[in-house]
């Protein structure tokens, strides 16, 4: 049995759901069907969960919506209109949006998540309405009945370990399940959102739950590349990579799929499958626990804007017991994440995505480690990208981070800090944003031109 996730660039017009019916009629493992919301058809178009988001902006500042409810039906109604559909469906989303926006908004940012769970949950009953009219049997799943739990998080919820349990006896349904992606209902029943690009968490979680043979997650690639190709044009196409390297690289800025929505799957050790809509017969990336080690250390470049480093040196820290975690007691006070801390004897940088602080908290943070913690000297450095080198052949390879800090050089990139990975499977560069896209090239010519495909 397979679990297939179809993205909003997937079912965002009639011709879209045209072919994502074609693919689950093709393979009759394909019973449980997880649909996001209609995404962009075209570059400047906006996708539906955009349209939901203003939309519960301009009521919670108590202006009326009237014209971004409109927006969000005519999205629904130019599918339906396409693909012959009656008007009951588009009433039935047109009386739930209504309903949802009458509700309680005393607090905004689950009044938010409500709304934007409706783009996935009124798309999985236009998409199962769509099959039933052409003659297959498929279900609409309302995931409160079928018991996906998540903690109460606004749009950062995460499945309860109960959900799996629940969530199995879909397995005994018949016909197609069509399951909407990105949401789920906390213990006392509301809704709650997955951080953006979620429902790839919705399709991993289901997959593990009803024990899978295959999570297939179709979108508008024909497969991960190694290098995001609005960087590079038509990067090499990764064949099969480890859970771990598909991790790394989705963290560090491959947006094809969510990083948080290996683990459930990995857990299970269900094989995630990459493919593309409009063009299915291409094998597309298998994503699994071993791989073959053939193609050379490196698999995949990913690269990221918007960290900040702070760096804080100290004579004799390396003898000062607890210093690490002073530190890091500070940003935690302050609920800030960080992503690495690179050190040497006496000096240690901290980085962060420089969107969590504003310049007061960066003054306070500031002051607080220069007093509490006596340091020399701290600096801030704003506006750095960092690039993430990851392949499994690295731990085996001699060499790999010379020869990525001499691609560097030649490219005329200033490297403002570099750290490994403990696992040894990838290497981080920090550098200037304005560098960050010369530095993916030089990177990329260094470890793949090379090689023949
Ligand atoms: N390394 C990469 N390989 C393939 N696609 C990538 C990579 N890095 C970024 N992307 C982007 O991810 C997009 C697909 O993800 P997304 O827009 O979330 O699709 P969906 O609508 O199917 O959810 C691609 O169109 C591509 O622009
Ligand atoms: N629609 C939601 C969830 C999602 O996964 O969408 P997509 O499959 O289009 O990335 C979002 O835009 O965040």
């Amino acid at each position: 049995m397979k679990v297939v996730k179809f993205g909003g660039s997937s079912l965002a017009s009639g011709r879209q759901l045209e072919k994502v019916l074609q693919i689950v009629t093709a393979d009759r493992e394909r019973k449980v069907v997880v649909v996001s919301a209609p995404g962009k058809r075209y570059a400047e178009d906006i996708k539906v969960t955009d349209l939901l988001i203003e939309c519960a902006d301009d009521c919670l500042q108590n202006k009326d919506p009237k014209e971004k409810v409109a927006a969000v039906l005519e999205r629904y109604a130019a599918i339906a209109n396409e693909l012959n559909l009656s008007d009951g469906v588009i009433q039935e989303i047109h009386d739930d949006l209504l309903t949802r926006i009458a509700s309680d908004k005393s607090k905004p940012d689950r009044f938010i998540d409500l709304l934007k769970a409706s783009g996935e949950d009124n798309n999985a009953k236009l998409v199962a309405a769509y099959f039933r009219a052409q003659g297959v049997e498929a279900h609409y799943v309302d995931p409160k009945e079928a018991g996906l739990l998540v903690s109460d998080e606004p749009g950062n919820a995460q499945a309860l370990p109960e959900s799996y349990l629940r969530l199995n006896s879909l397995n005994e349904q018949s016909g197609i399940q069509i399951f909407p992606g990105f949401f789920g209902y906390s213990l006392s029943g509301e809704v709650f959102t997955f951080s953006r690009s979620g429902s790839d968490i919705t399709g991993s979680i289901l997959a593990n739950a009803l024990k899978a043979d295959l999570y297939e997650n179709f979108t508008d690639v024909d497969a991960v590349y190694s290098v995001n190709p609005s960087i590079v044009q038509k990067p090499k196409e990764i064949k099969e990579l480890t859970y771990r390297e598909m991790r790394e690289l989705s963290y560090a800025g491959f947006t094809v799929l969510h990083d948080e929505a290996l683990v459930p799957a990995f857990r299970a050790g269900i094989p995630v499958n990459i493919k593309n809509t409009n063009n299915p017969s291409a094998p597309g990336t298998l994503i699994v626990n071993e791989r073959d080690n053939t193609n050379g250390p490196v698999i995949g470049i990913a690269s990221d804007k918007g960290f900040c480093s702070i760096y804080v040196s100290k004579y004799l820290m390396n003898r000062e017991i607890g210093f690490g975690r002073k530190l890091l007691g500070v940003l935690e006070d302050y609920g800030l994440s960080y992503e690495h801390t690179p050190s040497g004897i006496d000096d240690v940088s901290v980085i962060l995505r420089e969107n969590q602080l504003d310049e007061k908290i960066m003054d306070e943070v500031i002051n607080r480690i220069k007093n509490e913690l006596h340091a020399d000297e701290v600096k801030v450095a704003h506006s750095l990208a960092l690039i993430m080198v990851v392949g499994e052949g690295m731990r085996r390879n001699v060499g790999t981070m010379a020869k990525a800090s001499k691609a560097l050089a030649k490219a005329r990139v200033n490297i403002e800090m570099i750290n490994q990975g403990s696992s040894e499977v990838s290497m981080m560069f920090g550098v200037k944003e304005v560098d960050e896209k010369r530095a993916v090239q030089a990177l990329y010519e260094e470890f793949f031109v090379p090689v023949t495909v």
